[in-house]
């Protein structure tokens, strides 16, 4: 089946406080309206076209929070994704237009993660959900910079600069294929590991960055998910593969005053922007009927993204903007670059293939089945009583690999007695050891039971649990049903404290790569520039509580970790509130199907029965089966909702923990800077040094560094952020010179 349709475009405005007056969103938010104040035109003639109007599928405005971008722009893509097609979506603006902030987030706020770990977690959730097929996820990284390509989730440390990263190269196969050799495709089990290779590509992206400029404003980013889906029991799987891409920056090199190597990367992104532009315009004359060729070869970037334009794939694109009045010049191309973009129609195919492995591995299994039936028939275990040492091992590895597959038409194939009531053996121990240990089991860990498969045992339990009422029933009442309903969910109170807690000394040695510290260091600059304006007098340096506090409370990011904290605190409400929910749609579920028992009971004790001797049904059963269907439904939405926050929960803490573990270093940093500056100054109140002009800062600021590296050295317990911390430091100090 495939799906033809034309490229959707959203439009996203960038939050500002002062938004030209110029601009005007109709009520549906689809149409934006520009009108440019006309320049004075002196002594030549202005053609400068004053209003412009152009039409989006949606335009978000500038309140438009994160999450709903995801749900508007990113999951129908996602879920297509999913069921096999290629998507694409891509963040196309000028520079600081908020195109990283969509694709990727902020690193602060929760609440800030953009579409790259939105879709993750997305896939993960879906696939805890969707029981019916086996997928498997792998993921790529790709920066395009100078119209050369660069592996990302390179994980070699001694990486110091883009060049340092593997080059990425494509090639063309005999059908026109584009294939991209050096590319790392990581295959990731866990939510967790997919953001973590995310955290990598970031890290390398921030590291390796090019001297003179921010990343992401001067390279073209591709962030790859590539989902194998097989339905269970299908020899057919599917292909499919998602690009997030984070375009640079699409201002055109006249307007930003560059030079050296600025101009040289300025004009290969305008050179392969221009590419880009020429293929849909290209596309858009095809898609009027004319027979054109599109130069998809003419850059790397433009081949790569060959198939989600005008190709194999569902493709969204997400104009960025910013509507301050200086920037409206380049919004207006922006909006027309996607007005073209609009034009462009693809058709996505879902990417099914035969996998022989499966086709050999469903035939081998279906001999073994006929040659078991034979052995069996011929009299199964030829006179032994007992088996090997191998054959009971054999036997215990066939259960725990039947156990663990989650196919429900798995088969154990077994060929004799003795193997079947040994097989039959180990199942009860497993059984046995699992209730007793309340989940651990040898060989695997059976805590990891994924919920799907807690939820397959319990409809079981439930199923058996109604067999076995009814056959008590027809049995003349001779067994007494024990409810079997085991103990009520229980939504675990996670730890977490309120307050940041003052460091009692200077922080542990915090257990992180090499590269991560690096990546703080690179990040410190940000910080370190930023004006944290902290009067503080010596006595209150000397009471460490007090300075941490002041400290604190005028820490830039302080107000994340508080908005951080909120969501925790609501989050866990809300699994609290789950959990009662849950609780309650259980308590129904149970007395509910007592009720129906006893009614059928009394049908049974006054006779009423059918020819087969069933109790008949009661005239209340109906309504009672309909609430029974509802609370069924309420229970399994409820613990896919809780299992999904607390995978969220566990997230924001960690994100939390990190931002602590940031700050307490941060503060010792700052501490140690005040405190030497005591001792050089030791005046009433002092400031914190990254508010001195700067003059002062960089001739003092190597005095520092070099006294309070000179006494971290002597200190065996100096922290390694701290030192990347100087370094840093040095290098900004370095630079300002
Ligand atoms: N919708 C938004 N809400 C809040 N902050 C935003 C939003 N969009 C962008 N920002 C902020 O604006 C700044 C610039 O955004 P961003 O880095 O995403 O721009 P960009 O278009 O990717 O620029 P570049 O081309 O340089 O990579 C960042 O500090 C970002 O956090």
């Amino acid at each position: 089946m495939s799906l033809a349709g034309h490229i959707r475009i959203f439009l996203r405005v960038r939050p500002t406080e002062r938004p030209s007056r110029g601009v005007s969103l109709s009520d549906d938010s689809t149409t934006l309206d520009v009108h440019i104040q006309k320049r004075d035109a002196r002594d030549y003639v202005n053609n400068q076209k004053e209003d412009y109007k152009f039409q989006f599928d949606e335009i978000l405005p500038m309140k438009t929070k994160q999450e709903e971008v995801f749900e508007k722009v990113a999951k129908e893509i996602v879920d297509s994704v999913m069921e096999g097609y290629n998507g694409t979506i891509f963040a196309y603006g000028q520079t600081g237009s908020g195109k990283t902030y969509t694709i990727t987030g902020g690193a602060e706020r929760y609440a800030d993660r953009g579409l790259i770990p939105r879709s993750i977690s997305y896939i993960f959730s879906e696939m805890r959900r969707k029981t019916d097929a086996n997928y498997r996820v792998s993921i790529s990284y790709l920066e395009i910079y100078n119209d050369d390509g660069y592996d990302l989730l390179y994980e070699d440390q001694s990486a110091r600069n883009l060049h340092d990263l593997p080059k990425v190269i494509h090639r063309e196969d005999a059908n026109g294929n584009i294939t991209l050799s050096n590319l790392s495709l990581r295959r990731t089990d866990t939510e967790e590991d997919a953001l973590n290779l995310l955290f990598i590509g970031d890290t390398n992206r921030v590291v390796a960055e090019t001297p003179k400029h921010d990343a992401s404003t001067r390279s073209h980013c591709i962030f790859i998910i590539q989902i194998e889906a097989q339905k269970l029991g299908s020899d057919v799987k599917t292909v499919s593969k998602l690009h997030l891409v984070d375009l640079a920056g699409s201002e055109r090199v006249g307007k930003t005053n560059v030079d050296g190597v600025l101009l040289r990367e300025a004009r290969f992104i305008n050179q392969s922007l221009h590419y880009l532009e020429q293929v849909i315009v290209c596309l858009q004359k095809k898609s009027q009927g004319e027979q054109i060729f599109v130069p998809y070869r003419n850059s790397f970037m433009t081949l790569v993204l060959r198939d989600s334009l005008g190709g194999n794939c569902k493709t969204t694109m997400i104009a960025a903007m910013s509507c301050e009045e200086g920037d409206m010049d380049e919004s207006v191309s922006t909006c027309r670059f996607a007005q073209r973009v609009a034009c462009i129609k693809n058709e996505a195919s879902k990417n099914e293939q035969l996998d022989p492995s499966l086709i050999i591995q469903r035939l081998k299994s279906e001999v073994a089945e006929l040659k078991a039936e034979i052995k069996l028939l011929k009299g199964g275990e030829d006179g032994r009583d007992h088996l090997s040492a191998d054959e009971l091992e054999e036997c215990r590895k066939m259960v725990e690999e039947y156990a663990e597959n989650r196919d429900p038409y798995a088969k154990l194939v077994l060929s004799d007695m003795l193997k079947i009531n040994e097989c039959f053996l180990h199942l009860k121990r497993l059984y046995n050891q699992l209730k007793s240990q309340g989940g651990s089991t040898k060989g695997g860990n059976y805590k990891q039971i994924d919920q799907v498969s807690n939820e397959e045992v319990e409809r079981l339990r439930l199923l058996v649990q109604q067999r076995d009422n009814e056959i008590a029933i027809l049995l003349s009442h001779l067994n007494k049903q024990k409810n079997e309903m085991g103990s009520l969910v229980s939504f675990p109170q996670p730890s977490y404290s309120e307050e940041t807690k003052v460091p009692d000394s200077p922080p542990k040695k915090v257990d992180m790569s090499m590269r991560i510290r690096e990546r703080n260091a690179v990040e410190n600059r940000q910080s370190l520039m930023a004006p944290t304006n902290i009067d503080v007098t010596p006595e209150q340096l000397q009471d460490r509580n007090k300075a941490f506090d002041i400290f604190r409370k005028s820490y830039r990011k302080n107000e994340a970790m508080e908005e951080n904290k909120a969501l925790l605190k609501e989050k866990i409400q809300r699994a609290k509130d789950l959990t009662v929910i849950i609780n309650g749609a259980r308590g129904r579920i149970e007395s509910i199907k007592n009720e129906i028992e006893q009614l059928r009971k009394e049908n049974a004790l006054q006779g009423l029965v059918d020819k087969n001797n069933v109790p008949l049904e009661h005239p209340r059963e109906e309504g009672m089966r309909n609430q029974l269907e509802s609370d069924k439904l309420t229970y399994r939405d409820g613990v896919a909702e809780l299992k999904d926050l607390k995978v969220e929960i566990e997230r924001i803490q960690k994100l939390l923990n990190a931002s602590r573990e940031r700050m307490q270093a941060d503060f010792e940093a700052w501490i140690q800077v005040m405190l030497t500056q005591t001792r050089q100054t030791p005046s009433t109140t002092i400031r914190d040094s990254s508010v001195r002009d700067s003059a002062s800062i960089r001739e003092s600021s190597v005095r520092d560094s070099a006294s309070i590296r000179e006494s971290s050295i002597r200190d065996p317990s100096v922290n390694d952020n701290l030192e990347a911390f100087y370094k840093a430091r040095d290098q900004i100090y370095n630079r300002m010179n």
